[in-house]
């Protein structure tokens, strides 16, 4: 099925990110993962591709699994940083063997050390999306950055960016996390008022681990609100507690973005089945009811 399908259709829409196991010893607990997250039926599950820069031969895999064994839609991301323009037709031919429709199209993030751009890759997420639009006919996903990418000077650059890459095909955006809805409203009405009009999803992720939110706020330099700061200093040592409290953040923040008017929301929960129940058991009567 094609998410864009989805997306348009009535409702409240939530859908779980996981990334794919760095090794094949590693494959059978992520399958058990996305078995359990894939048993609170959410409206697709967006499988990464190397995250960091890390690997992606089991990407495909995992997509496959998802949509054909376990009857949820899926989405491959495709990040064309590390591969040159060949490798990655190659990956478009595995997808398109196993029936994926749905591709998010990616530069990815740079590895440490890596010279880029270089001369047989694509430099932008642009040219993989034109590839995929000659390759054959899917539903193709873009990541955008509600507070403005690292490497752009500004954000209205960004934005002159983000409009030309949605021109070249893209039928959904998908945004970086962010942990001040305000900061998603003011994006929105931006890039609507630029005329750029596919439906965008607010990626929300529950922040479950200190560690975890150091690495990422160090690739994306995402704002922390002090509310948000407060919560990782008195839990940040006590796991079970501040899994407790980054999931009632997170919830808080969806039901806002509910309530405003936003029915379909991304949730970065990542190979935690726990979160992903726990999100889904505090909007029981909302998605649901
Ligand atoms: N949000 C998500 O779901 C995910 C995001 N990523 C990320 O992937 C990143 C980059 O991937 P994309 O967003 O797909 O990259 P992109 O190619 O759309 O943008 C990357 C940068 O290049 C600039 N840019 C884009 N097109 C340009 C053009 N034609 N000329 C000059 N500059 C241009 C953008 O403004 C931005 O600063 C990483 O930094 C990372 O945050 C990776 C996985 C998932
Ligand atoms: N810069 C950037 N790169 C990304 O790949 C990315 C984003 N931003 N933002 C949106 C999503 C969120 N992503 C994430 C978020 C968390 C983990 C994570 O929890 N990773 C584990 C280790 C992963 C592993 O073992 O491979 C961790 O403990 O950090 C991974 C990808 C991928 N996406």
């Amino acid at each position: 099925m094609k998410i864009k399908e989805k997306l348009y259709s009535d409702g409240v829409h939530i859908s779980f990110e996981v990334f794919p196991p760095k090794t094949d010893d590693k494959y059978e607990s992520v399958k058990k993962a996305v078995d359990e997250i894939a048993k609170v039926r959410p409206s697709f599950i967006s499988v990464t591709y190397g995250a960091g820069g890390g690997t992606s031969k089991n990407t495909v895999g995992i997509a496959s699994h998802i949509q054909n064994d376990l009857g949820v839609p899926s989405i491959a991301h495709l990040t064309c940083v590390s591969s040159t323009k060949s490798e990655v037709k190659e990956v478009v031919r595995k997808l398109k063997d196993e029936g994926i429709q749905n591709i998010l199209a990616l530069r990815g993030d740079i590895p440490d050390g890596m010279e880029y751009p270089a001369e047989d890759k694509f430099r932008h997420a642009e040219g993989l999306i034109r590839l995929l639009k000659e390759e054959g006919d899917f539903c193709i996903g873009g990541a955008c950055y509600p507070e403005g990418h690292v490497e752009s000077p500004n954000q209205k650059e960004d934005i002159r960016y983000l409009k030309e890459k949605v021109d070249c095909g893209l039928d959904f955006l998908t945004t970086q996390m962010f942990f001040d809805n305000h900061i998603l409203y003011n994006f929105l009405y931006k890039i609507r008022e630029a005329g750029i009009t596919v439906p965008v999803l607010p990626g929300i992720m529950p922040v479950t681990n200190k560690n975890q939110i150091k690495r990422i706020c160090s690739l994306s330099g995402t704002y922390l609100p002090e509310r948000f700061k407060a919560i990782v200093d008195r839990f940040g040592d006590h796991p079970a507690a501040m899994q407790q409290a980054g999931v009632a953040y997170a919830t808080d923040q969806i039901i806002d973005l509910i309530a405003n008017g936003i029915d379909n929301i991304h949730v970065y929960s990542m190979n935690k089945p726990e979160i992903a129940r726990a999100i889904m058991a505090n909007l029981s009567e909302i998605v649901n009811g």
